[in-house]
């Protein structure tokens, strides 16, 4: 992708710093490191990521996603993700709700099954263009499998600081062996949106762990116990990492899942495409979503003391909890208010 000279973020909105965390650090056992991990995760749910070594693979993705989304429209709706809750493929502009009401969205996705990516040329899911076939090999694989690494690593510190048995969290993620929703995914929101004109609702991640990478502005958290959205800046080279709604259930809480959503880039910025691309890691499909309350006394203590403003006994596996989700925020499924409610996860009640 030519990469256009991109104005800088502006320094007149308000932001959310986040830690900055070292991967080589972390990957070299500094229990420093880890512990500034540990804080993050826990307080806020969001950190930066450096050193992570993804860089080039990245790359590589943004220029398969552009050719990706400059394939005519015809030919990525033979990819379209369809309306039965898979996520994996194509989904148009407007194609999914950003609000109670059943405002549309503005944004294309390109999702990439993990389990497509590691069984390529195998189809272990479904299809794609030929344009994320071509990069299979040198890009996608390489990109799936460095998100990999690096949210295992970051799972496996989070196992030892829960006091859960050794290998529970990989066991329940990808060292379980059976299909899950993990997917990589480009997302493309057009140039010039309106102030007011959401790219993505207000939501809590469905899965683990989310490893995104994105280039302009217009990510924004609310933080604990803050009324107003901040943005959180992007800063070249750093990974922008965050726990999602499975983890922080099966840890009872201890981990958190942070509302975000996105908004038009600030100031210049506006004028340009947004570029975003996220590693998703999700626990297998038949994972149920609940509490470790029996393996850890940390995670029942946790739940014993909870304000019950989440529910850590879902009662769905790890697919169901994601076939839900999107399911109803298809378009297609909108009946009204119950719909958007029905697409929620633990931001219900929360936002
Ligand atoms: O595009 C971004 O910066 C964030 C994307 C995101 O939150 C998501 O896809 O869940
Ligand atoms: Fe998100």
């Amino acid at each position: 992708m030519p990469v256009p000279t991109l104005p800088p973020f502006p320094n007149n909105v308000p932001t959310h710093p986040l830690l900055v965390i070292d991967y080589e650090l972390l990957k070299s056992g500094d229990s420093k490191e880890k512990d500034r991990l540990w804080s993050a995760a826990t307080e806020l749910g969001f950190w930066y990521l450096k050193n992570h070594g993804a860089d080039e693979s990245v790359n590589g993705m943004f220029d398969m996603g552009a050719d990706t989304m400059n394939l005519p429209m015809e030919e990525k709706m033979k990819f379209d993700q369809g309306d039965d809750g898979l996520s994996f493929g194509y989904k148009a502009p407007g194609a999914c709700t950003v609000d109670v009401s059943g405002s549309l969205d503005t944004v294309e996705f390109l999702n990439i099954a993990k389990d497509d990516a590691l069984s390529y040329p195998q189809v272990s899911r479904r299809t794609y263009p030929h344009t994320v076939n071509d990069q299979m090999n040198p890009t996608v694989i390489p990109f799936v499998r460095k998100s990999l690494e690096v949210n295992d690593l970051v799972l496996a510190i989070f196992n030892e600081k829960l006091g859960l048995p050794g290998g529970t969290l990989d066991n329940l993620h990808t060292a379980g062996g059976e299909f899950s929703g993990c997917e990589a995914r480009l997302i493309k929101a057009p140039a010039g949106l309106k102030a007011g004109n959401l790219a993505l609702a207000a939501h809590t991640d469905f899965g683990s762990l989310s490893f995104l990478h994105n280039r302009l502005g217009g990510l924004q958290v609310l933080p604990p116990g803050v009324e107003e959205w901040q943005y959180v800046k992007p800063v070249p080279g750093h990974a922008i990492c965050n726990v999602g709604d499975a983890l922080s259930i099966l840890s009872g809480g201890i981990l958190r899942s942070n509302i975000h959503r996105v908004v038009p880039p600030p100031g210049e910025q506006s004028k340009f495409e947004r570029w975003s691309l996220v590693f998703f890691s999700r626990p297998g499909n038949s994972v149920l979503l609940q509490a470790l309350t029996d393996q850890s006394p940390m995670i029942a203590n946790a739940v014993e003391n909870s304000d019950n403003t989440i529910n850590f006994n879902t009662g769905e596996t790890a697919e169901q909890w994601f076939m839900r989700r999107v399911k109803n925020k298809r378009t297609n499924n909108y009946k009204g208010p119950e719909t958007w409610l029905a697409s929620r996860g633990t931001e219900r009640g929360r936002a």
